[in-house]
This record gives C-alpha cells, sequence and structure tokens, in this order.
C-alpha cells in the first residue's frame, strides 16, 4: 500500500516538478529514501517494502550507467530479476527469446511447418514434427559433402518441389529411395 503511494508520488513529481533541476530532485528523492529506510526495511516482507528497495536500487543504477542502451539497460535489469527469483525460469526465456536466439529445435520445427503448409498439411504431432525436422536436417547434413560433387545423389534421392533457397544452395524436398524418407537436400 505505501509502496504504491510512494510510487505514484514519484511519478507525479517527476511530471509536474519540471521547475526544480533534476539533480535537485534526485537529492531529495534520496533524502526521502534514506529516511525511510528503516521502514523499507521492516517492510521487506509485503510488497511495498520490496518495491521501494528495489526501485532506489534501480535509481542509483540508472545514475551509474547512463550510457548505456535502453535495451542493454533493461536486459540486465531483466537478468537481476531473474537472479532475484531463482525459482522462475521464465526470465531466461524471455531474454532468449527477445535476443532472436531460438533453439534449434524450434528452428527445426518450424520449418517442418513450413513444408507442411507448402504441401496442404498434414496429421502429425508436435513431436512427430520435431524428430522428422532433425532427421531431415541430419540427412541433410551428412549427406551433402559426399553428394555435392558426385553424381550419386539422383541414384539415392527422387528430388521434389523446391522448398527455398538459401544463401549457400537451393533446397529441395526429396524422397530416399532406400526408405521413402522425406528429407530437405540442399544443392
Ligand atoms: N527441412 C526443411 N523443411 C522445409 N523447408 C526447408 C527446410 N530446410 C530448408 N528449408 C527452406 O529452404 C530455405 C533455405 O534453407 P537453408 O537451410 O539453406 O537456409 P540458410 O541456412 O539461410 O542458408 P545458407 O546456409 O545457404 O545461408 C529456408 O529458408 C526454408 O524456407
Amino acid at each position: 500500500g505505501r509502496g504504491v503511494k510512494r510510487k505514484a508520488d514519484d511519478a507525479f513529481q517527476s511530471v509536474s516538478g519540471g521547475g526544480k533541476p533534476s539533480a535537485h530532485r534526485k537529492r531529495i528523492r534520496v533524502a526521502e529514501l534514506e529516511n525511510t529506510s528503516v521502514d523499507a526495511d521492516t517492510e521487506a516482507s509485503s510488497s511495498g517494502g520490496r518495491g521501494v528497495k528495489r526501485k532506489a536500487d534501480d535509481d542509483l543504477q540508472s545514475d551509474s550507467d547512463g550510457v548505456k542502451p535502453y535495451a542493454l539497460r533493461k536486459c540486465i535489469k531483466a537478468a537481476e530479476t531473474s537472479s532475484d527469483e531463482n525459482s522462475r525460469s521464465e526470465a531466461p526465456r524471455a531474454l532468449k527469446r527477445k535476443a532472436g536466439c531460438l533453439d534449434q529445435d524450434t528452428v527445426a520445427a518450424k520449418r517442418v511447418k513450413t513444408a507442411q503448409i507448402q504441401h496442404g498439411g498434414s496429421s502429425k504431432t508436435a513431436a512427430e514434427d520435431r524428430s522428422s525436422a532433425k532427421d531431415s536436417s541430419a540427412a541433410k547434413d551428412s549427406s551433402s559433402a559426399k553428394d555435392s560433387s558426385s553424381g550419386s545423389l539422383l541414384d539415392r534421392y527422387v528430388l521434389g518441389k523446391k522448398l527455398g533457397e538459401g544463401y549457400h544452395g537451393t533446397v529441395y524436398l526429396a524422397t530416399r529411395k532406400s526408405d521413402g524418407q522425406k528429407v530437405a537436400k540442399k544443392l
């Protein structure tokens, strides 16, 4: 309750206190925080007390690392929050997603979905999607070195439609003659 009220007051001050220089306003805020530090500690178990303490830390941080870009500061804050709350695994995942770091499974699953859409869809489950994606990328990886220079590729695979284009080549849907497995082949 108190934390929320103080936060609202701070926000009001920062909007309406345009006349005061910011250094002066900061000093006032630090003085306020120092005066209420005992309160903040005793209230540590309630949400208001923690909020005040965290806000004070944030303010100090934004003073010291003013040169860091906004996104970087946000990342640092999220990382700190996650280390504060050890039991939560959401924050690192969110960070990863934010940074655009998709793991390999996700990328493979996306690719299979793309292929399915192009072929009019199928009734495979997500698990099957993933495993077949792995199969196709494994097949692509293991055979590309051998096949690129030899003419044996067409002996072992029946090439299908074009799936897409990368920087280093074009990817085709292919069927392995030996077992009928559909794979993605990059030529
Ligand atoms: N297994 C797959 N299923 C469906 N489509 C695929 C598959 N693999 C690749 N593609 C399609 O082919 C395109 C090119 O794939 P590729 O793996 O060559 O991409 P890339 O890694 O960007 O290329 P490069 O390695 O040459 O830079 C993809 O964007 C995708 O549309």
